[in-house]
């Protein structure tokens, strides 16, 4: 039998690599991330609502002279990826569960080289718009923590947050935007390295095509 949710609390507890509220880390690390938890002065990429953290383990793996931090509130996914670091030895991998809401709160100004926005959830209604990952609140927070010319992705299964991105995207006119409503037959897949997530690969399963997007701001 699998572990129960209170088990993987109690495991993400003890770790590490997660960084979480009620750690005396918690919080401290804003503008330290790569001194203070990498102890390098590497890049940082950021995967917000990374699920059970197959991007940021993914990419950790291919790259390890960056630093990769998976952020989403739920500890027994977040559990997931803590696990997947710590068996490979990763130390190039932090998670923190917190609120995207929290970003200014955990990141400095300019601090972050790239955002990854994976399969977030849609929220098609119209009274959720604000919540919407994509939306102009959260890329004005993008925007702080990001240094001039950090890139954002999003991956996304969904015709509608993806159409409703472009929309946003282009009044605000971002660098350099890159776009496919089809990412398996495009040449855009490079940019995706070949990482699927849980999310991903149901969708894949179930014949959708993948929709991808990144700009620099
Ligand atoms: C649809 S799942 C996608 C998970 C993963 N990226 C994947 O592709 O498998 C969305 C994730 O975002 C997290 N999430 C949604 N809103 C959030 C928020 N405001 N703060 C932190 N995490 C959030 C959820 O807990 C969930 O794990």
């Amino acid at each position: 039998m699998g572990r129960s949710k209170l088990e993987k609390f109690a495991a993400i507890a003890e770790r590490e690599n997660v960084v979480e509220p009620g750690d005396e880390l918690y919080g401290q690390l804003k503008g330290k991330w790569r001194q203070e938890f990498f102890e390098n002065g590497n890049p940082l990429v950021l995967e917000i609502g990374c699920g059970r953290g197959e991007y940021t383990v993914g990419m950790a793996r291919l790259f390890p002279d960056k630093n990769y931090i998976g952020l989403d509130i739920k500890g027994a996914r977040i559990w997931k990826g803590s696990t997947m670091a710590q068996e490979e030895d990763l130390h190039n991998v932090g998670f923190l569960r917190t609120f995207i809401e929290n970003l200014e709160d955990n990141f400095a100004e300019g601090e972050v080289d790239e955002i990854w926005v994976t399969f977030p959830d849609p929220r098609p209604r119209d009274r959720d718009i604000k919540r919407r990952l994509t939306s102009p609140r959260f890329l004005d927070l993008y925007a702080k923590i990001l240094k001039p010319g950090g890139i954002v992705h999003l991956k996304t299964d969904n015709q509608m947050l993806f159409e409703y991105t472009l929309e946003v995207l282009q009044e605000r006119q971002p660098k350099e935007l890159l776009s496919t409503a089809d990412l398996y037959q495009s040449d855009l897949q490079e940019h995706t390295m070949g990482i699927f997530t849980t999310y991903e690969k149901r969708y894949l399963e179930e014949g959708i095509t993948i929709k991808y997007l990144q700009f620099k701001v």
